[in-house]
């Protein structure tokens, strides 16, 4: 699946409807979803849901983080050859919730692209991206960090920092994706987004807290 790039990814971070049989009723109903609409839609389980995921659902799997590391001695860290061989074609790097040095966000899109994995790195504001944008990755996800799991939408409330981080990014590198995240929940703020330039959005509370995911995520691909 590798050069195949989703409109929507959900993060389910470590959310307790993250894990278990939740898990896989989202990343079933993200399944149904994309076939139906032909919106590409991404899942970022956590480590342990990787394999079964990728095992039973034909859409994009991703880690939420992988290491600045090669194989070998590492006690405790997340190898991105492990993480491909498990069954993910990617993986998110430097969220907000598991921030890196720019030092080590470089590391780890290195160690991802030998892996063969695709890359998303994650940044909180302008420079940020356009840094980030100079290591190559798949994609990068704007996300202010203010307005994660708020529930206020990032393309109504600063869709400046959209607009502006895609301008950024392709005056560096034109290649790279941007991905628009934070309070993403509706039709109306995917749309929003890709009017202010993104190539598709990030999102996780919106989705994976849902009483009914299968709802929310028809909702998001609607006016796409
Ligand atoms: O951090 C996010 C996705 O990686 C955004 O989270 P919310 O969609 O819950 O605001």
């Amino acid at each position: 699946m590798p050069g195949i790039y989703p409109k929507i990814i959900i993060n389910f971070k470590a959310y307790n409807e993250g894990f278990g049989h939740s898990a896989h009723n989202i990343a079933k109903a993200s399944e149904f979803v994309s076939e139906q609409s032909g919106v590409l839609i991404g899942v970022a389980p956590s480590y342990m849901e990787i394999h079964p995921i990728s095992k039973h659902y034909e859409i994009p799997v991703y880690a939420q983080h992988v290491d600045a590391i090669e194989p070998g001695a590492h006690t405790g860290h997340i190898l991105a050859d492990a993480v491909r061989h498990a069954g993910a074609i990617g993986t998110l790097i430097n969220h907000s919730e598991r921030r890196l040095t720019l030092a080590d966000v470089s590391g780890a899109v290195d160690a991802a692209k030998k892996a063969n994995l695709q890359t998303v790195v994650c940044t909180n504001n302008i420079p940020t991206s356009a840094a980030a944008a100079a290591f190559s990755p798949d994609f990068i996800a704007i996300e202010p960090p203010e307005l994660i799991g708020s529930g206020i939408s990032v393309a109504t409330a600063d869709p400046a920092i959209i607009e502006d981080s895609v301008k950024a990014v392709k005056n560096i590198n034109s290649n790279v994706r941007v991905l628009a995240g934070a309070g993403i929940s509706t039709g109306d703020c995917v749309k929003r987004a890709l009017e202010l330039g993104a190539d598709g959005v990030l999102l996780a509370s919106g989705v994976v807290k849902a009483k009914d995911p299968e709802e929310v995520l028809f909702n998001l691909v609607s006016k796409i």
